[in-house]
This record gives structure tokens, C-alpha cells and sequence, in this order.
């Protein structure tokens, strides 16, 4: 029998993973039911997330609750169990444009104010701010990560090898980086022995104090760091990378997480935008000023806002933008077509993803010409560019990697309770004017002290001990079941990894090691070591902190399997629950694009599918329920067959899409279910539903695919119609009849 907690959480997200769940979801209810297992969904998309922070604004029947903190709260419980689907991670151009959607459909939100200017304003601009950038993942991340290509995906990408651009010895592709000044350059690291509270303040010429954060408590043995940006130094970077990029000709190409860093990157890629743009901004920039423009929301808020203008000034700076397009290095393009750069939109070129596909595509990105062509990856803080650049190099000497021979690099990463730079956002700082940023403690005295100017960034992460011992005992728990060497990426000349590394050295012996290799390198050694490695077909595990654990977890899979949307991601909870990501990828605002255009989903679930049965695993072990055990095992199966038969979306209209994946996960499942010995009763339950599914095979395969090449309205894209979703994603009567009477 089922107990409310028998129960797993199935999170309602954004644009790609949003769509395929209202396909997908009715298959796995009806699955789970026969085991009297329970899935409930929980609704964490952007603009639930937005109403659940804005109740006295609706009305009484236009609430939601707030799934998010009510996931935060779970995921400290051990009877949690969580599949998380991508979300979006707003910028502020996506967070107004989900405001102005929800507005129009009748929620009498307020505007979201990007210059707050009244006590009012502030506070509205606060409060949205909670649902803004990465304002999931960190919540629910009660837990370090353990995400690889499970063994069926990687035998499949052996046989079935996905493209993979060539390289070329001289290639001008390289990475540029600042190395000073920056963050990793100037950081300053403490492990705190006891508990404590520190107060960050900034101290100005004249000594004058102001508290930039009052309190931020400390636990025993925790690492605190903090460094600095200086803006100097990273705009005559940018400078000189502009006209290098120029002189090479090569595309300038601008890699950050704006979305997950949402203070510190936002205003990097500001800069970027001002120094590009420089002599638009240098002579309008008044005009600009009172049209409320922010190069920190990308060169796109600029060329919306000049449309207010009268015809002949937006002609004037247009012509300008066109004289930088023409004198500057050519950018990188999003979308050539459209016009859409680089530098238009900071969610729109995200590091883990973008510098992958970039070393996949032979070092190449887009050019205005919807060309391919060698480019400058300028990444501002240098604490973690060195591996990229390490990797382009090893192309340049090796070639690209062959997908049909290479090994695995899985990753364990530290992330439990906010660790490391993505903890930062609320104590990352834009420094008002010359002096000194210090953290000091309860006892009075100065912690840490950095000397700042105008303009500077100036942050503080936390990474708190116990995350600390669980992750490397995770890396032996990994390393022990794989046989496989475990590397922890940590620079010895970096203070952060420096109190690490001692860390790392006094938790080791306390668990057995016995027989197995573990190695810490500086990132970049680490990188050269496992890239050498997988070359031959050997696989190495990445131990490595957050950041890391986010880009290597895009780039290895990227390379290996050809998507990080076919990861295995589990986040074993420290308190004893499990969250299963579903793969490493987001949510694929490329994908509900071509939905919404031509009526063809080519996202694949395999994600779900795979996160599901380690879902139901758990699940099964937790409470000794060996229905959920044999579900488990049979959707392995399934699985692996799914695989091997590439039943994948393909990426064209009028081919089998996302739905049609869903169909035959079932098919699979049940044929699966029903052929187990564990469960008699099961087996013949299933029998019936497999048999029904194979017999209207071609029916059901004729009316999904009769279904597509057309716009679909779904009326919205942050907040659609459901029925209309459900409508649209459920377009088969025979699979709909068939799975209704599971
Ligand atoms: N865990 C989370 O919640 C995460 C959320 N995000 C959020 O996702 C959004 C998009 O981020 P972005 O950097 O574009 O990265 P994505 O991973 O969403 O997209 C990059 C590309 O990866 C491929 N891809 C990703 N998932 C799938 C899938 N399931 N099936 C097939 N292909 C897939 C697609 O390639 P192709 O176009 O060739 O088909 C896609 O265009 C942002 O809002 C970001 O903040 C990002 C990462 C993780
Ligand atoms: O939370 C986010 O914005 C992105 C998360 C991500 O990219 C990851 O965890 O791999
Ligand atoms: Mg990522």
C-alpha cells in the first residue's frame, strides 16, 4: 500500500522539458500506479515561481503556492524524492517579458522596476528578485552531485557516433582571460574554526563605514573567500581583446553564466556591451541614459529601447551601432538571421553549453554570414578558463576526439548548501567609490580586506565543511564502485583550493582507500591528465568544486555522447533523500522555438527516463517496495532498448519527435513489465497494455506524426494554456485510449 510518503515530486518547469512532461507524465502516473506508487507534480517554472511571490497581487483564485519552497523544505527530509526538470534561470530581459505575459493574461502584477527609485519600487524589485537567475537549483541542491553517461548511453554513442567538427593544428581559436585583478587573483581564503558572524562592510577614503551586509553566520570549519574584480582592469581587458580579436580576425566571442552568477556576470557583460558599443555609448549616451537603457541586460535592451526614439535620432545612433559593427571584430552570432549577437542577450550564450559546442564545431562559432570561423572565447575571471584553453589545445595537437573510441570523464561536485561562487549573490557587491571592502568578525577583528575602487566587484562565497567531507567521501564511494582513478581539480596556488586541499587530505583516511587512485592536480593539469586518458578509452573521475562540476558536466558529455541531455544525475541528499536530475542540460529555449513554429519537438526525455529509474530505485529501497524495485529494473530495460533501437526525437518536422519517444518508452516499459518473473501479478497486468501498444504501432506512430508541421498556439510561452498543452502533446487517440486503461 502506498503511504503519502511513498510518494515522488515531479517538477512542472520551462519550454522544452515543460512541453515533452505533458506527454510524458500521464505515461509515468500510469505506470507508477500499478505499484502503488504516487507522483505528484510541483510547479517551479518562472512564472509559477513569479505568482508564488506575488500572492496580495492576485486574486484569490489566481494564487499558486510556493512549490519551490515547499521542494527547499522536502529536500531536507529523508523520505525526499525529487525528479527535477531544467527551469529557466531568468535574465532580467526573460523576467520582464514573463511579467508582461502574465499581466496580460489578467495577473495585476506589478511592472518590474529595473531602476528602482522609491522605497517602494526597491522592495518590488527585491522580491522578484527571488525568482530570478538561479533561483531553483541552489534550493533544492541539499546534496553533492554525481552525474555520468550511464553504460547503455555510452555503448550507444560508440556504435551510433555523433558529429564531430575536425580540427585543425592552426586554427586561430583560443581562449583569452584576465589572470589579474580578478576574482581567483586577488582571493583571499580562511577556514573559520569555530562558529561566528561576520559583517561585510566597506570602509571609504575617509573612513567612512558602510555595511554592505550586516550579518552572515559561519560555521565551524567553514571556508570563506573573497576577491575582486577590478573594473579597470577588466575594461582595458575587454579593450585590448576587442582590437586583438580584430587584428587576428577572429570572432569576439564573450562566455560567462549570467544566469547562475546573476550578480557579478550581469555587469561583466555590461562592460562588454560598453566596450564594444564604446562610441555609441560615449555619444549618446545621455539619449541612452533617459531611455532607461542597461548594457548589463545585453546590447538588446538598447535596440528595443531606441525604437521610442523619433525616426531621425534612432536613424543617427543606428548608423553609429553600424560604424562599431564595421570597425570593431565581427561577434559571434546567436542567430545570424535574425541579427542576433553575442552580445545582444546574457542568457542567451551560456559558458557550460556554449564552450562545448564551440570545441565541437572544430573551435568554431557563427558568423554574421551563417558561416563557421575561428574565434577569440573571452571568459573575464580566470579562475576555471585555463581548462578550455587547455582542451583547444589538445584538439589542435590531436585532433578532434572520435566518439566511437573515447573514455568517460563523470563528475562528483561540491554543491551542497550553496558552496563556493554560486552561494555569492548576496554578498557580491558593486563597489560605490575608493577604499576598502573588509569582512569582520564577531570579536571585531578583520577577517579578510581588499582595496577597491569605483566600479570594482567585490564578492564573498561560503563553502561549508560537512558538504565538504560528504563530497570526498562520494568521490570514494564513486572511485571504489568504478575502479576508475578519481582526480580532485585543485590548484595549490589558489587560496580557496588551497584550504581544500588540506580538507581533502585530513577527510581521506577517514574513509578506505584501500587499492584505489586518487590524485589532486591544478584544473588544468587535471584536464591534460584525463584528456590523455580518455583519448585511449580510459575513463577518470572529475572530483571537482561547483563551477567545475557545471561546466565539465556540458563539456565531457557534449563531446562523449553528443548532449548532456542523456546524463545520469543524482544528487544523493545529505539527509538521506534523493534528487534526480534529469540530465545536465537546461531547457532548450531552442526547441519550444521549433514547437512553436512547426509543430516538432525534437527534445529527448532520455533524461527523464533515466532519472525516473534511479527515481523509483530509491524509491523501492527506501520503503521496501519491490513493485517500485521491479518498475526500476524493467525501465532500465526499457530503457537500453530505447537506445539501442534509436528511438530518440529526431530533429526534423514530420519525423518521430518527442512524442513519439514517449510511446515507445512505454511500449518498451510494458513489454518489459510483462516479461519479468518478480511479479506475477504485474507481469499480466502489463501483458495486456504491451500487446495493445504493439498492435497500434503504426496507427499511433501515422497520427503523432500527422500531428506536426503546423504553428502550434499554445497561447503563451512562460505560462501557456495546459489544456491547450496537454492537447497539443497528446495528439494520439489510440496511445491516449491505451494509456488511460493501464
Ligand atoms: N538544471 C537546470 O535547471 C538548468 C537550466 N538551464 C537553463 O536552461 C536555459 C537554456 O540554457 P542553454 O545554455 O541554452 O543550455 P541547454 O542545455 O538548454 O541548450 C543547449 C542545447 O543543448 C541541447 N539540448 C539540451 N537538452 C536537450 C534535450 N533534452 N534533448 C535534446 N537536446 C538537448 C540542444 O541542442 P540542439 O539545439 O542542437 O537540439 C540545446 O539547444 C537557460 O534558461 C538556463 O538558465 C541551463 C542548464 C541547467
Ligand atoms: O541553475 C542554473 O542556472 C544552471 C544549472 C546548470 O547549468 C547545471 O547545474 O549544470
Ligand atoms: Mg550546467
Amino acid at each position: 500500500m502506498s503511504t503519502d510518503k511513498e510518494k515522488i515530486f515531479y517538477t512542472i518547469t520551462d519550454e522544452g522539458p515543460y512541453l515533452a512532461t505533458h506527454s510524458l507524465l500521464p505515461i509515468i502516473e500510469a505506470f507508477t500506479k500499478a505499484a502503488g506508487v504516487n507522483v505528484e507534480t510541483k510547479d517551479i517554472s518562472l512564472a509559477g515561481r513569479i505568482l508564488a511571490n506575488f500572492p496580495d497581487y492576485l486574486k484569490e483564485d489566481q494564487e499558486v503556492s510556493d512549490a519551490l519552497t515547499e521542494l527547499g523544505e522536502l529536500a531536507k527530509k529523508p523520505e525526499a524524492n525529487i525528479i527535477k526538470l531544467p527551469n529557466i534561470s531568468a535574465s532580467v530581459p526573460q523576467l520582464v517579458a514573463a511579467v508582461k505575459e502574465l499581466q496580460k493574461k489578467g495577473y495585476d502584477l506589478p511592472d518590474y522596476p529595473e531602476e528602482p527609485e522609491t522605497e517602494e519600487e526597491q522592495k518590488i524589485h527585491d522580491r522578484y528578485g527571488i525568482a530570478m537567475g538561479s533561483a531553483v537549483n541552489p534550493v533544492l541542491r541539499e546534496g553533492n552531485s554525481d552525474r555520468r553517461a550511464p553504460k547503455p548511453v555510452k555503448e550507444y554513442a560508440r556504435k551510433n557516433p555523433h558529429s564531430m567538427g575536425e580540427w585543425s593544428s592552426d586554427s586561430k581559436t583560443h581562449v583569452a582571460t584576465m589572470g589579474h585583478d580578478d576574482f581567483a587573483s586577488t582571493e583571499k581564503s580562511v577556514t573559520v574554526d569555530n562558529a561566528d558572524d561576520v559583517r561585510i562592510e566597506f570602509v571609504d577614503e575617509n573612513g567612512e563605514v558602510q555595511v554592505l551586509k550586516e550579518s552572515t553566520q559561519l560555521l565551524p570549519g567553514e571556508v570563506i573567500d573573497t576577491g575582486a574584480m577590478s573594473k579597470d582592469a577588466l575594461v582595458k581587458f575587454l579593450e585590448e581583446q576587442v582590437e586583438d580579436a580584430k587584428e587576428k580576425d577572429v570572432l569576439f566571442s564573450l562566455h560567462m553564466k549570467a544566469t547562475m552568477m546573476k550578480v557579478s556576470d550581469p555587469i561583466i557583460f555590461g562592460h562588454a556591451v560598453r566596450v564594444y558599443f564604446k562610441d555609441v555609448f560615449e555619444k549618446h549616451g545621455e539619449t541612452l541614459k533617459e531611455l532607461g537603457v542597461d548594457p548589463n541586460n545585453g546590447f538588446g535592451d538598447l535596440e528595443s529601447k531606441i525604437e521610442e526614439l523619433p525616426e531621425d535620432k534612432k536613424a543617427e545612433i543606428k548608423a553609429d551601432i553600424q560604424k562599431c559593427y564595421e570597425e570593431g571584430p565581427d561577434l559571434a552570432m546567436v542567430n545570424s538571421y535574425k541579427g542576433i549577437t553575442n552580445l545582444h542577450v546574457p542568457s542567451d550564450v551560456i559558458i557550460d553549453a556554449s564552450m562545448p559546442a564551440m570545441i565541437r564545431t572544430s573551435g568554431q562559432m557563427w558568423n554574421k554570414d551563417d558561416e563557421t570561423q575561428d574565434t577569440k572565447a573571452v571568459i573575464p575571471e580566470s579562475s576555471y578558463a585555463g581548462i578550455y584553453q587547455e582542451v583547444i589545445d589538445f584538439c589542435k595537437e590531436n585532433g578532434a576526439f572520435d566518439p566511437t573510441t573515447m573514455g568517460s570523464v563523470p563528475n562528483v561536485g561540491l554543491m551542497a548548501k550553496k558552496a563556493e561562487e554560486y552561494g555569492s549573490h548576496d554578498k557580491t557587491f558593486e563597489i560605490p567609490g575608493k577604499g576598502k571592502v573588509r569582512v569582520v568578525n564577531k570579536a571585531g577583528d578583520t577577517v579578510t580586506e581588499h582595496d577597491v575602487e569605483q566600479g570594482d566587484i567585490w564578492r564573498m562565497c561560503q563553502t561549508k565543511d560537512a558538504p565538504i567531507k560528504d563530497w570526498v567521501g562520494l568521490a570514494v564511494r564513486r572511485a571504489r564502485e568504478t575502479g576508475d582513478p578519481a582526480v580532485f581539480w585543485l590548484d595549490e596556488d589558489r587560496a580557496h583550493d588551497a584550504e581544500l586541499i588540506k580538507k581533502v587530505n585530513q577527510y581521506l583516511p577517514e574513509f578506505d582507500t584501500e587499492g584505489l587512485d586518487i590524485q589532486i592536480m591544478s584544473p588544468v593539469k587535471a584536464m591534460r591528465f584525463s584528456l590523455e586518458r580518455i583519448k585511449d578509452g580510459k575513463d577518470t573521475i572529475s572530483v571537482t568544486g561547483n563551477v567545475l562540476r557545471d561546466y565539465l558536466t556540458d563539456l565531457f558529455p557534449i563531446l562523449e555522447v553528443g548532449t548532456s541531455a542523456k546524463m545520469l544525475s543524482i544528487v544523493p541528499l545529505m539527509n538521506g533523500g534523493g534528487l534526480f536530475e534529469t540530465g545536465a542540460g537546461g531547457s532548450a529555449p531552442k526547441h519550444i522555438q521549433q514547437f512553436l513554429d512547426e509543430g516538432h519537438l525534437r527534445w529527448d526525455s532520455l533524461g527523464e527516463f533515466l532519472a525516473l529509474a534511479v527515481s523509483l530505485e530509491h524509491l523501492g529501497k527506501t520503503f521496501d517496495n519491490e513493485r517500485a524495485l521491479v518498475l526500476s529494473e524493467a525501465l532500465d530495460e526499457a530503457n537500453t532498448e530505447y537506445l539501442q533501437n534509436d528511438k530518440s526525437p529526431s530533429r526534423k518536422v514530420n519525423e518521430h519527435d518527442n512524442r513519439g519517444s514517449h510511446f515507445y518508452l512505454a511500449m518498451y516499459w510494458a513489454k518489459a513489465l510483462a516479461n519479468q518473473t518478480k511479479d506475477a501479478e504485474l507481469a499480466e497486468h502489463f501483458k495486456a497494455v504491451a500487446e495493445k501498444l504493439e498492435a497500434n504501432e503504426d496507427q499511433i506512430n501515422k497520427e503523432l506524426i500527422d500531428a506536426q508541421g503546423s504553428p502550434q498556439d499554445i497561447e503563451g510561452y512562460y505560462w501557456p494554456n495546459r489544456e491547450l498543452v496537454f492537447d497539443k502533446m497528446r495528439p494520439s487517440k489510440t496511445l491516449n485510449e491505451i494509456i488511460e486503461n493501464v
